[in-house]
């Protein structure tokens, strides 16, 4: 786990659907204060259907990875690719509606949740029946109770919204869903769950999912590879078959206490 960028072989780029070229990304100066590296030189590729679970401790970068490829920033340096063209080439919601992101806290901005289901169908000029007819089919596929759908997010716990902005994203049918810590208020019972539902999904529809997860456990139930980062750095590229998780896990406990210690010293 020292050594950075350890690329796994089995994994060919000849298949590639997205791909990352060198990309860093550094904040920008302000006045005196500099701008901070907080992902460097990271190149990777990914074939669709791909189910990736980013892992690495607290502020290792994963977050800040997801917001490049839906372009909330753009790297500093580098190039990213979807299917052989640079990104920033593609009109953003042109590109968004390919590749979705899933925020860490959701809003359903009021809206009960069918209309949040309706809402990005609606600005595709789907017709109301057809609309209807994904609705209920995405929830099914989903597992979401009919009842749900006449609440709004205030008559829904954290856990129960992401799983309908995740189900509000699959609607829309993107060729990649990017997913920031989608369980974590979730119980491990429905957590786990929801990952094989998922993941059966994500097999049937050759859909692509980058997913950022603490849990090592969920991971291993539903990704078919691993990218760990650390300081902004991939340290490793792996199929979840070929992986060491025993070593996985005492490396991550060893990183996150490590960069717990780094901010105690620096903060408090
Ligand atoms: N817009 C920004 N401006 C300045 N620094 C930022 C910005 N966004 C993120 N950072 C910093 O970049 C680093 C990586 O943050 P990021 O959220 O990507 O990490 P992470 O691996 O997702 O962490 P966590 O597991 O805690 O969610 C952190 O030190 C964070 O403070």
């Amino acid at each position: 786990m020292n050594s950075p960028t350890v690329s796994d072989d089995s994994l060919s780029p000849a298949l590639a659907q997205l791909q990352l070229k060198q990309v860093s990304w550094v904040t920008s100066a302000k006045g005196a204060i500099p701008g901070t590296t907080i992902l460097s030189d990271i190149s990777f590729d990914v074939a669709r259907g791909d189910r990736i679970t980013l892992i690495g401790p607290a502020g290792a970068g994963k977050s800040s990875l997801l917001r490049l490829l839906n372009r909330l920033n753009d790297p500093t340096s580098g190039t990213i690719y979807l299917e052989n063209q640079d990104i920033q080439t593609i009109p953003v919601l042109q590109l968004r509606r390919q590749i979705m992101l899933v925020c860490q806290e959701p809003k359903l901005l009021g809206m009960t949740v069918r209309e949040a289901l309706a809402y990005p169908l609606v600005l595709q000029q789907l017709e109301k029946s057809a609309i209807a007819q994904r609705i209920q089919t995405y929830r099914k596929r989903l597992h979401i109770p009919e009842d749900w759908l006449e609440r709004t997010e205030l008559q829904l716990s954290v856990g129960q919204r992401q799983l309908v902005a995740i189900a509000r994203a699959l609607i829309c049918q993107p060729k990649i869903i990017l997913l920031d810590e989608p369980t974590s208020a979730l119980d491990v019972g429905t957590a786990s769950h929801f990952l094989g539902v998922l993941a059966d999904m994500a097999n049937q529809d050759q859909i692509t999912v980058l997913m950022v997860n603490h849990q090592l456990d969920m991971a291993q139930l539903f990704c078919n590879r691993i990218l760990y980062l650390q300081t902004g750095q991939l340290m490793q590229d792996t199929s979840a078959t070929n992986l060491d998780w025993n070593l996985l896990r005492e490396s991550l406990v060893q990183a996150e206490a490590q960069a717990a210690q780094e901010w105690g010293v620096e903060e408090f």
